[in-house]
C-alpha cells in the first residue's frame, strides 16, 4: 500500500467494553462458544476479581476514552449470583469511564431461578437483557439439549418484560433438526406474543468440535430451510420487527448499540476467558488483542494469549466484512476515518463490485444489494 493510500486524519471509533462468563449448567450439543461445564461451586468471586485486573491491566490501551456500550456474554452471566454481579458492575465503574447512558446487555438462560435474579441484575446497572430461548416447542428444546422448558422460557420472558430494562432480546433459532415450516413458524408466532424489542433468528449451523459435528442431526432440506426464511421474515416485518442486520431485528429504535458498534468496524475491549478486542491507536495502528481460553489458565493470573497489528492491506477487508453484514448504506468517510486509508485504496475493487451490481452508490454511501447479499463471500473477495 503507498503512502497516498493513507489517511492522515485519525479519528477514533466509539468505544465498547465486552466481558465473557465462560460458565454454563450443560454444554449443548450444537455450541462452539467458549463455556465450560463446573462440578461444584463457581469461582465466581475469585474470576469476578481477575476480571476487574485484567480491566485494570487494559487501561493503558484505552486510556480514559467514554465506554458506550458493555456487554455481558458468555457462556451463561446468569449463573452469577446478585452479589457478584452488584460487585462486577459497580467495580468496572470505578475503573472506566463509562457513559452515563450506556447499553449495558447481560445474556441469561430462562431457567427459573435465573429469571427469579433479572430484577436484580437490573438494579445493579443491565438495561438490556438477552435471553436465550432457541425454541418453544418440548422436542425441540430436549433435542438441542437445554435445559429450560417451553413454560420457563414463556415465564423468563414475561419477567423481563415488567422488569424496567430498556430492552430485551430473544434468541430463537430455526432450521432446527427435523423442524417443519409449521413449527418454525409456531416459535414466531409464540415470541411474536411475547412482544421483545429485539429479537434475534439464527440459522442452526454445525459447527466444527461440537457434539452435532461428531453426530449430525438430520437438518431440513436447502428449499425448506429458504421457505422458513422468506415466511418468517414476512411475519416478522407484518409484527413491526426490522431487520438491520442478516440474524437481528428490532423494534424502531431498539437496534443492539453493542453489536452495531462490532459491525460498524468499532472499537472495543474484551476481558474475562477467550475475550477479543480491538483498538484503534492515536498513531493509527489498529491492534487485535486475544486472552486466554480456558478458565484455569485465565486465573493463573496472566490474562493476555496474543496481540496482533491488522496491516494496512487487511483493512478494507475488515471493515467491509464487518460493514456488510449490516443493511444500513456505509458512510464513504467512515472508511477513511476509521481505516485510516483513503478512498483511492480501494477504488478498483469498488468499481468491480459495483460493475457486478454486488453494491451501489452515491457521492456519500455505499450500499449492498440483494444480489451482494446473496454473494457476501464473492463480494468480500473483492478487497482481499
Ligand atoms: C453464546 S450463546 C449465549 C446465550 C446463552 N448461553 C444461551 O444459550 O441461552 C448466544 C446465542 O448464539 C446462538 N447460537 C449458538 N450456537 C449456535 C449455532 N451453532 N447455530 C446458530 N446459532 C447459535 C444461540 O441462539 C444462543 O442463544
Ligand atoms: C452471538 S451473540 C448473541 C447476541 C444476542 N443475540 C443479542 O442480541 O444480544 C453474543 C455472543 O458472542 C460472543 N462474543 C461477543 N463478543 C465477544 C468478544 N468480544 N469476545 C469473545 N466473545 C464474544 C459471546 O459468546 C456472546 O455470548
Ligand atoms: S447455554 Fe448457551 S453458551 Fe452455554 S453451551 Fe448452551 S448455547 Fe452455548
Amino acid at each position: 500500500m503507498t503512502l497516498t493510500n493513507i489517511h492522515n486524519q485519525i479519528q477514533l471509533p466509539p468505544l465498547s467494553l465486552y466481558i465473557h462468563i465462560p460458565w454454563c449448567i450443560e454444554k449443548c450439543p450444537y455450541c462452539d462458544f467458549n463455556s465450560h461445564t463446573f462440578k461444584s461451586k463457581l469461582p465466581e468471586e475469585d474470576y469476578i476479581d481477575h476480571l476487574l485486573l485484567d480491566l485494570k491491566q487494559s487501561l493503558p490501551l484505552i486510556y480514559n476514552r467514554e465506554i458506550k456500550t458493555v456487554f455481558i456474554g458468555g457462556g451463561t452471566p446468569s449463573l452469577l449470583s446478585e452479589a457478584s454481579m452488584q460487585k462486577l458492575l459497580s467495580g468496572i465503574k470505578t475503573i472506566v469511564n463509562i457513559s452515563p447512558d450506556a447499553e449495558i446487555t447481560m445474556e441469561a438462560n430462562p431457567n427459573s431461578v435465573e429469571a427469579d435474579k433479572f430484577l436484580s441484575f437490573n438494579q445493579s446497572g443491565v438495561n438490556r437483557l438477552s435471553i436465550g430461548v432457541q425454541s418453544f416447542h418440548p422436542d425441540k428444546l430436549k433435542r438441542l439439549g437445554r435445559v429450560h422448558n417451553q413454560e420457563e422460557a414463556i415465564a423468563a420472558a414475561h419477567i423481563a418484560s415488567r422488569v424496567p430494562f430498556q430492552s430485551f432480546n430473544l434468541d430463537i433459532m430455526h432450521g432446527l433438526p427435523n423442524q417443519s415450516l409449521d413449527e418454525a413458524m409456531a416459535d414466531l408466532d409464540q415470541m411474536i406474543q411475547l412482544n421483545p424489542p429485539h429479537f434475534s433468528w439464527y440459522q442452526l449451523t454445525i459447527e466444527p468440535n461440537t457434539n452435532f459435528a461428531s453426530k449430525p442431526p438430520q437438518l431440513p432440506e436447502d428449499d425448506l430451510l429458504w421457505e422458513i426464511y422468506i415466511k418468517g421474515h414476512e411475519k416478522l416485518t407484518q409484527a413491526g420487527y426490522i431487520q438491520y442486520e442478516t440474524s437481528a431485528y428490532a423494534k424502531q429504535g431498539y437496534q443492539c448499540a453493542h453489536n452495531l458498534n462490532y459491525w460498524r468496524f468499532g472499537d472495543y475491549i474484551g476481558i474475562g476467558c477467550g475475550a477479543h478486542g480491538k483498538i484503534t491507536h492515536l498513531d493509527g495502528t489498529i491492534e487485535r488483542i486475544q486472552k486466554i481460553k480456558h478458565p484455569k489458565g485465565y486465573m493463573a493470573g496472566t490474562y493476555l494469549d496474543k496481540s496482533w497489528l491488522v496491516a494496512n492491506e487487511e483493512r478494507p477487508f475488515e471493515f467491509f466484512m464487518n460493514r456488510f453484514r449490516l443493511f444500513e448504506p456505509t458512510p464513504k468517510a467512515e472508511f477513511e476515518t476509521f481505516t485510516g486509508l483513503t478512498l483511492c485504496a480501494i477504488e478498483s475493487s469498488i468499481t468491480e463490485a459495483i460493475k457486478k451490481e454486488f453494491i451501489t452508490e452515491n457521492l456519500t454511501h455505499w450500499k449492498i444489494t440483494d444480489k451482494g447479499k446473496l454473494f457476501l463471500n464473492d463480494l468480500l473477495g473483492l478487497f482481499i
